[in-house]
């Protein structure tokens, strides 16, 4: 299992429905209205692993967020990697820092994805990623050292994550050497 977490209208719900662009049939649903996703939404990629959306935190969030999200994260026990998606037109913004914090904490492996870089200007684009990585470095622990920049409307980067996805989760043998 894997999860996608972060703020309200950052893209959750697109890159899942891009990574899955391969299966039309599965529906995934996407709102220009941040605080659209109001609940967990559990999508099987058949026997193999299950994708979880999670609501946004931020903006419009729903109340409870914080108790089910946390909840979710703490007990999962086959959780094997939580995606952090940051907006590469906005940044950082004080409530990934809490949801860092609380990943941080309860030890969960989590990985930053950089999303809409349609969007954002080469400059802007640059300056995000640079920051992401040094945070990472400097202050986390729990962290995978390399970010993924996507685009779930071009599908930039979006078969290198599938790839990736498919690693964590145990279905994707490495080669050897
Ligand atoms: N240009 C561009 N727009 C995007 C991209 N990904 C998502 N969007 C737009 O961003 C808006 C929000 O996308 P969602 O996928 O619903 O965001 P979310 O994180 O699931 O939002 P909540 O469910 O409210 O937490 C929609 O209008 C999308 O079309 C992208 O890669 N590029
Ligand atoms: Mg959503």
């Amino acid at each position: 299992m894997v999860c996608f977490v972060g703020r309200s209208n950052v893209g959750k719900s697109s890159l899942i429905k891009a990574l899955f662009s391969l299966a039309p049939d599965v529906e995934v649903r996407v709102s220009k209205t941040p605080g659209h996703t109001k609940k967990m939404n559990f999508f099987k990629v058949g026997k193999y692993f299950t994708l979880v959306d999670m609501p946004g935190y931020g903006y419009r969030a729903p109340q409870d967020f914080a108790d089910m999200v946390e909840a979710y994260l703490q007990e999962r026990q086959n959780l094997k990697r939580t995606f952090l998606l940051v907006d590469s037109v906005v940044g950082f913004q004080k409530a990934d820092h809490t949801a860092i914090e609380m990943l941080e904490e309860f030890g969960i492996p989590y990985v930053f994805v950089l999303t809409k870089i349609d969007k954002a200007s080469k400059g802007l684009l640059v300056k995000n990623v640079l920051e992401i990585q040094d945070f990472a470095e400097k202050h986390t622990q729990g962290c995978f050292p390399q970010l993924f920049p996507v685009s779930s409307i071009e599908y930039s980067g979006i078969h290198l994550l599938r790839c990736f996805i498919a690693h964590v989760t145990g279905n994707l043998p490495m080669m050897n050497s």
